[in-house]
């Protein structure tokens, strides 16, 4: 059987990327995307927005769900202080094991954290299994219906502390309609929408900022 897009991506990387420079993945991954092969990754136009966040942010511990080929763990590895670190997670074991790899092209290995399963699952044990007392940045970018019941989790689990920022992917395309009434419809939340479009397209997308009030 032929190759799946996320090793073409992977191939991509290798051919036109230097091992151990973040920035050269991203544009890779972007100009692949881009130029030959669209993919649901976060893309240059919101993954500016992501950096300014990012950068404003600095957090110490970062969750992304949500992982596909590694590229947005790139993006906010690359931005992480010295001894920060980032868990992203990951449902599909096929993006998993491409996702590793990109990440580890790009020198991030030791950054990153990336643990296989259901979002559902592994956010109670992130305390007991990765002793995470509270997460500072959470970056939403898997199933779109997830948003709300998993940042209800968060909430549970007491994963979030006051000023913990949530970024949320594809608010408007696919669209996670349940997402911004939620946060911007309770008071424990100060929402704020970015505008930009689906990554290498001219589709109307953005990224919903939401920090955590306690
Ligand atoms: O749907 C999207 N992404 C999520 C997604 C999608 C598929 C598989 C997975 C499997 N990974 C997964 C699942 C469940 C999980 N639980 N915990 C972790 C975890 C991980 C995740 C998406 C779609 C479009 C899009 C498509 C088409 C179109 F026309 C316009 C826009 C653009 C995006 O930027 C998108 O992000
Ligand atoms: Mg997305």
């Amino acid at each position: 059987t032929g190759s799946s897009r996320p090793q073409r991506m992977l191939k991509a990387v290798q051919k036109n990327a230097t091992k151990g420079d973040p920035k050269s993945v991203i544009s890779a991954i972007d100009s692949y995307c881009r130029h030959k092969e669209w993919a649901m990754n976060v893309g240059d136009d919101k993954g500016l927005i992501l950096d300014s966040v990012l950068t404003e942010v600095n957090p110490s511990t970062a969750l992304e769900l949500g992982t596909y080929c590694g590229y947005s763990s790139v993006r906010i590895a690359r931005l992480l202080s010295p001894d920060s670190k980032l868990i992203t997670i990951e449902f599909n074991p096929a993006f998993a094991i491409i996702a590793r790899q990109i990440i580890a092209y790009a020198g991030l290995q030791d950054k990153v954290t990336l643990v296989e399963g259901a979002s559902g699952d592994l956010i109670p044990k992130m305390k007991e299994q990765f002793g995470i007392k509270s997460f500072d940045f959470v970056f939403l970018d898997h199933w779109k219906d997830r948003y709300v019941p998993d940042t209800k989790l968060l909430e549970d689990c007491g994963l979030l502390k006051k000023g913990t920022v949530l970024l949320a992917d594809n608010v408007i395309c696919p669209g996670a309609p349940e997402y911004l009434q939620y946060v911007r419809n309770n008071p424990r939340y100060e929402s704020r929408y970015y505008p930009s479009n689906l990554e290498y397209t001219k589709v109307e997308d953005g990224l919903e900022k939401s920090v955590f009030l306690g």
